[in-house]
């Protein structure tokens, strides 16, 4: 047994949960609202409060709701028909939200949030301590992606990697993705009847995402890919993620009285600071920077400032305060932060030893190009 078996179940030992629930279960794939689902998951949810816990609700279902609502048997393929629906079923999903939780004596909040609300630091903030008041309240904020704001360009798409966004934002333990499959499982099980189910591993472990390469169901976007990569996302900011069927009966229930079910991808790395957290959330960077050998060692295991000496190519357009990535000569991220030179002036220092910036540039702010205070150190387990 690896020693992520041994450990004692995530969910039971948390005190911050996230639970996201996908379109084809919330919509009983695409026909309509699944309110007996909803009724349980909210049941669940408030049995999980009563015991202490605090939930966010992350839920999809509302292009869906809203094509079965319009009358609409196929997807349609233009953004405004798209968020024409998600704006109809996004009326569904909040009302069915508010009517379950109401049963059991709880307030809901609906909180509708973009890429852009997370990458702006002073959004990001607001965002957190909206949730954070909410949470403190005793209300339920049911969270969303603001589907008829977002184009394809920006839009996150799908809301397993906005549920680890805000399980980073919140500082969740765990994040709980419920879905159409029984968890994550050794291929796509709807194609492959021998593959077999996934109980627990690192998050972030790069052979879970040959596994999960298949396409979803067909109702959701994202498929198991994006659940993966949530975790891994989940992950840097210490939140260990379990992928369950949301038909399981009390499944959350049984996850917080610390039974293993489904997939349960732990976390390994340490919590970090708000900053870092922030740093970890961008999904967009302005650059990138590619470093040598040298200096890829001086960051993943010394946790060293970046010096431009390490520097090798310089990529994007950025100024000084920006977040850039720092990658590999392979161009696999190792880590990311507010870099201390625009894109010009650090391809005109890059190769050269700090002592010489003052003479290239005519004047020095920092002797390095991020400081490690200000950067996040990213490693993929081997
Ligand atoms: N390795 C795998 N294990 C489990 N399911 C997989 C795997 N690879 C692909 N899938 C597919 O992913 C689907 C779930 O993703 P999706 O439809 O996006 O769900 P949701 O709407 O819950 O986000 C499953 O129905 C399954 O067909
Ligand atoms: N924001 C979209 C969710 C996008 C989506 O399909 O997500 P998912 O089902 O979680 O893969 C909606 O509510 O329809």
């Amino acid at each position: 047994m690896s020693p992520a078996n041994t450990a004692t179940p995530v969910v039971s030992q948390s005190k911050r949960l996230v639970v996201k629930v996908g379109s084809s279960l919330v919509t009983n794939e695409g026909r309509g609202l699944d309110l007996a689902a909803v009724a349980q998951w909210a049941a669940q949810i408030a049995a999980l409060h009563a015991q202490g816990r605090q939930v966010v609700l992350v839920s999809s279902g509302a292009i869906a709701e809203g094509m079965a609502r319009l009358g609409w048997a196929r997807r349609p393929n233009t953004m405004h028909e798209l968020q024409a629906a998600a704006a109809v079923g996004q009326m569904g999903l909040v009302q069915a939200y508010e009517v379950a939780f109401a049963g059991h004596g709880l307030r809901t909040a609906q909180i509708l949030l973009t890429h852009e609300d997370l990458s702006d630091r002073r959004r990001y903030l607001n965002a957190r301590s909206t949730l954070y008041t909410l949470l403190d309240l005793g209300v339920v904020p049911i969270v969303n992606e603001n589907d008829t704001v977002v184009t394809d360009e920006i839009r996150l798409g799908d809301n397993d990697t906005l549920g680890a966004l805000v399980t980073n934002l919140i500082e969740a333990e765990a994040l709980v993705i419920l879905t159409d499959q029984s968890g994550l499982y050794s291929a796509d099980p709807r194609k492959d009847p021998s593959a077999e189910l996934i109980s627990t591993a690192q998050a972030g472990d790069p052979a879970l995402e040959t596994m999960a390469g298949g396409a979803g169901s067909g109702i959701g976007t994202g498929g198991m890919l994006t659940k993966v990569l949530a975790a891994r996302r989940a992950a840097n900011s210490g939140g260990s993620t379990v992928i369950a069927s949301g038909r399981e009966p009390d499944v959350l229930l049984r996850l917080a009285g610390g039974e293993r079910i489904g997939t349960e991808l732990r976390a390994l790395l340490p919590v970090r600071s708000a900053r870092q957290r922030w740093l970890v959330n961008q999904l967009r960077l302005r650059g990138r920077v590619m470093l040598d050998k040298g200096a890829v060692q001086a960051l993943t295991q010394g946790h060293k400032s970046l010096l431009p000496i390490g520097v090798i190519a310089v990529e994007g357009e950025f100024e000084r305060g920006d977040v850039v990535a720092c990658i590999d000569e392979h161009g696999v991220e190792c880590g990311r932060g507010l870099i201390n030179y625009s894109a010009s002036d650090a391809r005109r220092i890059m190769r050269q030893p700090s002592g010489k910036i003052a003479d290239i540039l005519g004047s020095m702010s920092d002797t390095e190009l991020i400081h490690r205070d200000n950067m996040v150190f990213l490693r993929r387990p081997a």
